[in-house]
């Protein structure tokens, strides 16, 4: 069924183009996907000339056969699904080039016909062609993707933080934190973040919408966001090595809330100071942030924890293993041993049985087709453990990974461990 209809890829060029409306358009199919309202023309250039900082791949499905009368213009596309690749830290400053997939939409009316299972099939092939070993995604439904071998691999929480009195942080300062304009964001926050980005296991690198929203550049209409305040952190030697940028929800919300649009810290210190800062904050009793890490030094760090009103613990990160070997070749691992892991793919792209030997952190990763596997498991699996977020032991418990040899799972477990809790503060 799906094969019937044509498939298009392309990337945003500038609005001189004759084909710029194909991107205009295709965005116009990804709002009807999400439900989202019209967005004005100006709008829609801004995030144009954001795609094309990015690289960003467009793919698009159309009617075969033309449209029907009165029916959306056969121009916009009846699915959706764009990629870009950015750097994922895997552990210990490691890189490794991700395929991101994103803005996966199929109409309403073209539902389960199999145009998902088409794009991406056709994509993850694509990327594997291409050399890039893994791809990432965040869901938004949990029941999705795991057929296309990604597994969980990171989550984050919301939290709203009790900011009266009983708000008191166990931290020396060791820098300052002075109110700026918004505007410095610009430049500084890809700085700041590109430190994050080299520390933080689990972390991927930013599209260019992260700065022009930190900044109140790009507000969620499209315009300028006057609302957005921006608070830098000092290290004692003065360079700036952190920032929040945040909003008040109004006087009408009780109780009076400073909403968090973005906190990113390059230190330990930077961190709980910035939050040392914002629960000082004048008439504000309660601070909120969407994209809070599960395993937060705040937390630890406050003379009563019970101030942080943790909800809605979630999935966040999705790995697709496409190529294990360099996969698995590609980190550094925190214990030695070995492991012989038998990997299933539905999709064919990762299947196999694979020796891994670690020696002083250093791994070898050797196809090993007549070995005995000491764990089987699915290449969902293998993303969901490969940053050391999911313990393989609870996946073995949970009857997701068969352990053939006693004790092999504790041996992942304590091979894969990376060496700080992973969070990935970027949504794409
Ligand atoms: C990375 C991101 O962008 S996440 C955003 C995903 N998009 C959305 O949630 C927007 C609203 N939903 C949609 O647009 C569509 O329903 C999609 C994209 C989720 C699915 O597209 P479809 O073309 O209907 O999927 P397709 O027909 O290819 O189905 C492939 C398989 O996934 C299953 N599937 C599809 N959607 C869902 C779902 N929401 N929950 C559970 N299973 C699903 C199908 O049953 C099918 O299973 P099978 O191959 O084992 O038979």
């Amino acid at each position: 069924m799906a094969e019937k209809y044509e498939l298009r890829r392309f990337r945003a060029v500038g609005k001189d183009s004759a084909d710029y409306a194909q991107g205009t358009a295709w965005l116009r199919g990804v709002g009807i996907g999400f439900y989202d309202e019209p967005r004005k023309d100006e709008f829609v250039d801004k995030i144009m000339a954001m795609y094309r900082v990015d690289n960003r791949e467009m793919t698009g499905v159309y009617q075969p056969d033309g449209v029907a009368a009165h029916s959306l213009s056969a121009d916009v596309p009846v699915a959706t699904f764009a990629t870009l690749r950015k750097d994922l830290n895997i552990g210990y400053g490691r890189q490794l080039e991700a395929q991101l997939v994103t803005a996966v939409t199929v109409r309403g009316t073209h539902r389960r016909q199999g145009l998902l299972r088409r794009m991406m099939t056709e994509d993850l092939a694509a990327a594997k062609a291409d050399g890039v070993a893994l791809a990432a995604l965040t869901a938004s439904e949990a029941s999705i993707y795991g057929r296309f071998g990604y597994g969980v691999a990171t989550f984050e929480r919301s939290i709203k933080v009790d900011t009266g009195p009983r708000f008191r942080l166990r931290h020396e300062p060791v820098g300052s934190v002075e109110i700026a304009d918004r505007k410095v964001l610009l430049d500084l926050a890809p700085e700041v973040f590109a430190r994050v980005q080299r520390a933080m296991p689990g972390s991927i690198s930013r599209q260019e919408a992260y700065r022009l929203r930190s900044s109140g550049t790009l507000g969620r209409d499209g315009s300028e966001d006057e609302a957005i305040r921006c608070a830098l952190h000092y290290d004692a030697a003065g360079s700036v090595d952190g920032y929040v940028s945040y909003k008040f929800a109004g006087w009408d919300a009780k109780p009076y809330t400073m909403e968090i649009v973005d906190l990113v810290a390059a230190t330990d210190a930077a961190y709980l100071e910035l939050w040392q800062f914002l629960g000082s904050i004048d008439l504000v009793e309660r601070i909120s942030w969407q994209d809070a890490p599960v395993d937060d030094p705040l937390t630890w760090a406050l003379e009563d924890p019970r101030c942080v009103e943790s909800s809605d613990q979630r999935d966040m990160l999705w790995l697709r293993i496409l190529d294990p070997l360099r996969v698995l070749g590609a980190r550094r691992y925190s214990a030695d041993g070995t492991l012989v892991l038998a990997v299933r793919d539905s999709l064919g792209f990762a299947a196999g049985t694979f020796a891994l030997a670690v020696s002083g952190g250093v791994a070898t990763v050797t196809p090993a087709p007549e070995a005995e596997p000491e764990l089987s498991l699915d290449v969902a699996d293998l993303g969901s453990i490969y940053l050391g977020a999911v313990c393989p032991v609870t996946l073995t418990a949970a009857g997701r990974i068969t352990e053939h040899a006693p004790g092999a799972a504790l041996t992942a477990r304590l091979m894969f461990a990376v060496e700080r809790s992973p969070h990935c503060l970027t949504h794409f």
